[in-house]
């Protein structure tokens, strides 16, 4: 028997099978889209601290990942027979098969969003977290985009996977592709031919949304975006010397801290720590590695909660709010995300916001907090980036930045929310020693401009330069603290004198 190949090419015209192909294009789409949504809000279950979504979601994807694809289908298209108020939903059978591939595909794609959500590192939590974003705005522009992206080559796969599956929703009369190669074939017997016809349908479909996907992928990818510098003058802000008068650590108390204590498991890092810091004052804590210099700046922001004294910014306490009967009890995410918007964080490695530009991750916390509008803010970070010497980088993205350049970045992002204060933690730990000095300068521009600053730093220049304050902190404890003359002059602990030279010959 010959293969009748004029029977297979005549098939790319029957109306009847690009129906088919119409019904498998709208099924894979909607069922991808909506598994998609229904994944995401899966994988946030998963991933909340409420043990209760945790574990419906858990038992969910457990149920769903275990039932064949071809048991569910039958299932959604009989059900209406023992439940007919189901008709309204189920009652075809193309929303049969679209209701039992959703349930299905939702477990699967959950599973994927999961792995995207995890691989969206910490940093990215604590920079939002410290610039005041609540849960919700943080999960939608900060982690969701980012997770997205990392499982788009996986919501591919599945997309291919769908689309193939739908040949299963052929035993429900759903007259997709594969139904209508059957119907032809038990007509005219040309199996292998109407076969053949079918599957070069399928590999066309896939071919079509395999380019499709891969365009997706090549426009979310911003490490692709070549920026252009912006027309805009000069690259470093004029430098205003400026002989700054040393602050006498009195006034307004912007930060105090009391008895701070912090343990880690056995570890006691912070032994009762007291802070003062005024408006308009650079108070830089220095000590050796392990002292506590991080976990104590980070507690005034409430990153590391602590578990014993009391931390006070602009006369409120920190992480904890007086209760009815005036004993403190934890602040909401809201009220705690107001409050953070209210403290500048700086980190070590920058914590920039790699899929947004630059001048988004500036303007993004005053919009989305509702401090500005999107024209305010854009304004505003175009300022800030002026005062940090980027004014030309507005449109490029972290990755097409040198670390210093990043770091002025975080600077600006922190600036933008108008905080009271500013919190540096090892601002220039992270940079090439040539890329210290750019950052410095704009640390000490802001600080002759005014601004109130705790900084953790192991750069002595800057603690003898630009503060007004030295802390000194040694095994969870501060050990001495004044101004830099006294700190660092000849009549200073002992133990400093030590510990600088320490530091001077390992730099
Ligand atoms: N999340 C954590 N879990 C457990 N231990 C921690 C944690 N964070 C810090 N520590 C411990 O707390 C101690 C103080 O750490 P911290 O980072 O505050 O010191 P540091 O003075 O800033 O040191 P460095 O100058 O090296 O950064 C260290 O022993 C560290 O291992």
């Amino acid at each position: 028997m010959q293969f009748d190949w004029a029977y297979t090419f005549s098939l790319f015209l029957d109306p009847e099978l690009w129906q088919g192909a119409g019904i498998v294009v709208a099924l894979s789409v909607l069922a991808w889209t909506i598994a998609n949504v229904a994944g995401i809000i899966l994988a946030l279950m998963r991933e909340s601290r409420t043990r209760v979504l945790n574990i419906v979601a858990g038992l969910y994807i457990w149920l769903f990942r275990s039932l064949p694809l071809l048991v569910l289908l039958v299932f959604a298209y009989n059900i209406p027979q023992v439940f007919p108020p189901s008709q309204v939903i189920l009652g075809s059978s193309f929303n049969a098969a679209l209701v039992a591939m959703i349930l299905h595909e939702a477990a699967y794609m959950a599973e994927i969003h999961r792995g995207g959500l995890l691989s969206v590192g910490l940093d990215q939590r604590e920079a939002a977290k410290a610039l005041g974003l609540r849960y919700g705005q943080f999960q939608r522009r900060i982690v969701l985009p980012q997770a997205f992206r990392i499982s788009l080559p996986s919501l591919g796969n599945e997309f291919v996977s769908i689309l193939k599956l739908t040949s299963l929703a052929s035993v429900i009369s759903l007259p997709e592709i594969l139904l209508v190669g059957q119907r032809l074939y038990t007509q005219n017997f040309l199996v292998l031919e109407t076969l053949t016809a079918v599957a070069a349908f399928y590999v066309l479909l896939v071919t079509i949304f395999d380019q499709l996907r891969g365009l997706l992928e090549r426009h979310l990818d911003v490490t692709r975006r070549h920026t252009a510098l912006e027309n805009v003058s000069s690259d470093l802000p004029g430098r205003v010397e400026r002989i700054r008068e040393a602050h006498p650590h009195s006034g307004e108390k912007i930060v105090e801290a009391r008895g701070v204590t912090k343990t880690f498991g056995e570890n006691q890092v912070l032994k009762g720590v007291d802070l003062d810091v005024h408006r308009g004052e650079v108070v830089v804590v220095i000590g050796p590695s392990g002292s506590g210099k991080t976990t104590l700046v980070r507690t005034l922001n409430h990153l590391e909660p602590h578990d014993g004294g009391i931390v006070l910014v602009n006369g409120e306490t920190v992480g904890y709010r007086p209760g009815n009967d005036g004993r403190l009890i934890p602040r909401s995410d809201a009220s705690m995300a107001e409050q953070r918007s209210n403290i500048g964080m700086v980190f070590q490695r920058f914590n920039l916001f790699p899929h947004l530009s630059v001048l988004e991750n500036i303007a993004l916390a005053p919009q989305q907090t509702g401090l500005m509008g999107r024209e305010e803010a854009q304004e505003y970070a175009r300022t800030l980036l002026g005062r940090v010497g980027l004014a030309q980088h507005a449109s490029k993205y972290p990755h097409q930045l040198s670390g210093g350049q990043q770091q002025r970045v975080a600077i600006a992002r922190a600036l933008a929310m108008k905080p009271s204060v500013m919190l540096f933690d090892e601002p220039t730990s992270a940079l090439d020693p040539e890329l210290v000095a750019e950052v410095l300068e704009v640390i000490a521009d802001l600080a002759n401009d005014g601004m109130t600053m705790v900084i953790v730093t192991h750069e002595m220049k800057l603690a003898r330069d630009v503060a007004d304050w030295v802390v000194f902190m040694e095994d969870g404890n501060v050990v001495e603290a004044g101004p830099p003359a006294l700190i660092f002059g000849s009549e200073g602990h002992e133990r400093i004198q030590r510990f600088v030279r320490h530091v001077s010959n390992t730099v």
